[in-house]
């Protein structure tokens, strides 16, 4: 791989040369054919022209060839390397560590192509040139030196520096307002529920906005470092030709000398976008290095908790502190004769239920039973083919839970932006994350979602458990909530939820039968093929359910 990349450089520097040899040698030929000599002395020029414009193609061609083939055989080696040190990781996993580590292999290709190719390019003619211009006149040489200097170190240095923090606070811009689109887009329904559309929007309008000042500062900082650079080209060539006139070696050879320091400059005019890009990608490269996840926070599916609240409303009465429902007829949750049909099957074969205001309701049953259906045609998220459906402010709305790229604290206010740290601790403590919340080094201010600290799937699942307890809506509907949690967690956290819940209606689909009661369900309802075929005292359900998965005609 060492021999194509050397193959690279080495064609890449003599095209380079070629095109510094044809500007010398045509500038030659026009100065001396001015002065009207026998056409046979222009012969060897006239032959070098064309020698060297032809090769320069042919160099530029083959250099092309040989530098995509080593970056890409460059790219493929690393890639290699970094899937091998993540399948060997037995943590964070996750696709977004893996894409990230395949976009920053990529930026090997850059390194190649748009950094050391170039940069081997320049130091050729840097040198090839300083020598020729060296040999017909010291002076002459010195000054180019000088330029080449300027243009090949000088502005670059400048360029990587000052770019390299511009280029920073862009992709810093870039990728926070990638997160916020995201949270905008992902988290949409939660932002809807939770009256924090426009906040989410501010917030994202002031990254775009950062993110327009940074690129406009870089663009003129970008434009600079060209102008510089054709700058210095300029004065080299003039300083070239003054040096050389003054030394009376004649106009050819004044012609000859500052067409070389202009072709010369020009040459090494690409190392400044060189370094630059070098300074851009060095975050990756380091990555690259190095290879470890970004995020490692695995995003199993988690349980959903679905805060009810009215659709109408900017600051839905169901999240404000302390808003209550007492019970009454307008706050039962009413269905008539409901029905789903998920194209030729039916998930839901006409289901009348009303459940009183403040009940504790298990919806239990076998898998396929049509249970998560229920809650989303009590969620407003299915459909009903047929019958009527009221759920205690009857336009509700509900959403999977998304996890913003905010702090925990964030996070859970979103729920109720009012709410006081004793609540936000009240509402973790419930749903079982407040231990790891305040185990983590900045607590509360620990920025999770997208690119932020690494969450497990269970402490996932509990923030936003936690952030729709403290939603406090007057209906809470948890779609397994516990799933995947070991049972004696499980168990208490389910407990701790409905003792917090007290006197308001909260419907859980739980897997977790033994000890309905004991966990403070008032009573549940036992689904099988679509319908309600038991309506019993928390306390007896387990034996039901068994009995209903053996006779499925189980009346109720
Ligand atoms: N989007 C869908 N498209 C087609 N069929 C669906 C869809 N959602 C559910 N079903 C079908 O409807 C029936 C009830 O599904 P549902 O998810 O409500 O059951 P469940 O009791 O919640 O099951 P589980 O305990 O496994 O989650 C199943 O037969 C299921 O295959």
């Amino acid at each position: 791989m060492v021999a194509v990349v050397a193959t690279a450089g080495v064609l890449g520097a003599a095209a380079e040369l070629a095109a510094v040899a044809l500007l010398a040698t045509a500038a030659w030929l026009l100065a001396r054919a001015a002065e009207q000599p026998p056409l046979a002395s222009l012969g060897l020029a006239i032959v070098g022209v064309r020698a060297f414009a032809l090769s320069r193609g042919g160099l530029r061609y083959a250099e092309r060839l040989a530098g995509h083939d080593a970056a890409l055989r460059v790219v493929a080696r690393l890639r290699e390397r970094v899937f091998l040190a993540l399948a060997g990781r037995r943590d964070g996993r996750d696709g977004d560590a893996l894409s990230r580590m395949v976009g920053d292999t990529e930026s090997a290709q850059d390194l190649v192509l748009r950094c050391l190719l170039p940069g081997v390019s320049a130091a050729a003619v840097a040198v090839g040139a300083s020598a020729l211009c060296w040999l017909l006149l010291p002076a002459a040489g010195a000054v180019l030196l000088a330029g080449l200097v300027v243009a090949g170190m000088l502005v670059p240095t400048a360029a990587a520096m000052v770019g390299g923090r511009l280029a920073d606070r862009v992709a810093a811009a870039r990728g926070e307002l990638a997160v916020r689109g995201l949270d905008l887009v992902d988290g949409a329904p939660d932002l809807a529920a939770f009256g924090a559309t426009g906040l989410a929007e501010a917030r994202a309008e002031r990254t775009v906005a950062r993110l327009v000042r940074a690129e406009r500062v870089a663009g003129r900082v970008g434009t600079a470092v060209v102008a510089s650079g054709v700058l210095v080209q300029g004065l080299t060539a003039v300083g070239v030709a003054l040096v050389a006139l003054r030394a009376e070696v004649g106009e050819v050879l004044v012609a000859v000398l500052a067409l070389t320091a202009l072709a010369a400059v020009e040459a090494v005019l690409p190392v400044a976008g060189a370094a630059r890009r070098y300074r851009e990608l060095r975050p990756a490269l380091r990555r690259v290095a190095e290879p470890r996840p970004v995020t490692g926070a695995p995003r199993p599916r988690p349980g959903r908790a679905s805060p009810v609240v009215p659709a109408d409303a900017s600051r839905p009465a169901g999240l404000r502190p302390g808003g209550t429902a007492g019970p009454g007829r307008a706050d039962r949750i009413v269905l008539s004769g409901v029905r789903v049909d998920y194209g030729g099957r039916t998930a839901l074969a006409g289901v009348d239920l009303e459940v009183a205001a403040g009940r504790a309701v298990a919806v239990v049953g076998a898998s396929g039973a049509g249970k998560s259906t229920l809650l989303g045609v009590l969620a407003g998220l299915v459909e009903p083919s047929a019958g009527t459906v009221r759920v205690p402010e009857a336009r509700a709305l509900t959403q999977d839970a998304h996890v913003f790229a905010a702090s925990i604290r964030a996070n859970l206010a979103l729920a109720r932006p009012g709410a006081g740290d004793a609540e936000l601790a009240e509402a973790a403590r419930v749903a079982g994350v407040a231990e790891w919340v305040e185990r983590l080094p900045r607590g509360w201010d620990t920025v999770v979602g997208e690119g932020g600290q690494g969450m497990s799937g269970g402490q996932r699942q509990r923030l936003l458990l936690a952030r729709a307890l403290l939603a406090d809506p007057p209906v809470l509907l948890l779609d397994e909530p516990t799933e995947g949690m070991e049972d004696a967690l499980g168990t208490e956290v389910l407990r701790r939820v409905l003792r917090s819940r007290a006197g308001r209606t909260t419907v859980v689909v739980t897997h977790r039968l033994a000890d309905l009661a004991e966990l403070g369900f008032h009573e549940a309802l036992v689904l099988d093929a679509g319908r309600v075929v038991a309506r019993v005292d928390s306390s007896i359900v387990g034996q039901l359910v068994e009995e209903s998965s053996s006779t499925p005609q189980l009346e109720s």
